[in-house]
């Protein structure tokens, strides 16, 4: 399934390229974090990638192959829950696996666990306040162990606390062994997870370097740019 190989990729809506061609290589291994500017299409290469959206020209190869041959998991930054109790909203989604009732419940109660959610599993979802419905979204993505998560904006309306939760969880299904694709507009978030960064702008990967030498100073002027737009803030609240 890895490397994950896109090459020219496109999306052009009503002739607007969105995505003008894009190339992109990830290895299976660690947390990429994509960075950008608003608008530059990083939640539409998430959905492209998970195949919710057709794309309008390029190729994308998983190893050798054209689709992915291990699973693919995706969780929004609106987690969509069913309106059904914490414990369903995890068991459904294992319904289509070749699992049994008995290995479904197990499953479910460990990452309920290990998401902190054994004591609600119970309560409907929707009663869940934004990080514990964050959390619920997680574990249900860590049940299918996906070889590949894809996070949009994962902690984009937690406070701190529900925000370190999140990271911690997402370092543990990385852990487990999933390599994880995300986005995130919170810098201090990229430097704690981020193995890789893939700097997107005007429609294209601008840079894709190590973590460590992205915020030690980003090569091309647009990541430069974007990073002084941040800096004051990361100083003030990321220290
Ligand atoms: N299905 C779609 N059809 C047409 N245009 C779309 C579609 N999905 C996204 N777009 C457009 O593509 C552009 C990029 O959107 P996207 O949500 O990927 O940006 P983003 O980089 O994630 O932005 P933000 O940082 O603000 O979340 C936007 O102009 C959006 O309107």
């Amino acid at each position: 399934m890895f490397p994950l190989r896109i090459s020219g990729l496109r999306f052009q809506p009503n002739g607007r390229a969105v995505l003008d061609g894009l190339d992109l290589e990830l290895s299976g291994e660690g947390i990429s974090v994509i960075l950008g500017p608003n608008g530059t299409g990083k939640t539409l290469l998430l959905r492209l990638l998970a195949g919710l959206l057709p794309a309008d020209g390029g190729t994308v190869t998983w190893g050798d192959a054209a689709q992915p041959a291990g699973r693919l998991a995706m969780v929004f930054q609106q987690p969509m829950l069913l309106r059904l109790s914490v414990f369903t909203n995890v068991e459904f989604a294992l319904r289509p696996q070749a699992l049994n009732a008995a290995e479904r419940r197990a499953r479910t109660d460990e990452v309920l666990a290990r998401v902190g959610l054994a004591h609600r599993a119970a309560d409907c979802a929707r009663l869940l306040s934004g990080g514990e419905r964050q959390r619920l979204a997680l574990a249900r993505a860590w049940a299918m162990r996906p070889r590949l998560l894809l996070l949009d904006e994962p902690t984009a309306s937690l406070d701190p606390s529900a925000t370190e939760a999140v990271e911690r969880i997402i370092r543990e299904i990385r852990t487990d062994g999933a390599k994880v694709l995300m986005t995130t507009h919170n810098l201090g978030q990229a430097t704690r997870l981020a193995d890789d960064v893939v700097f997107l702008a005007d429609g294209r990967v601008q840079e894709h370097v190590a973590a460590q030498r992205f915020f030690a100073r980003p090569q091309s002027p647009a990541a430069r740019a974007f990073m002084q737009g941040e800096l004051p803030w990361r100083i003030a609240f990321d220290r």
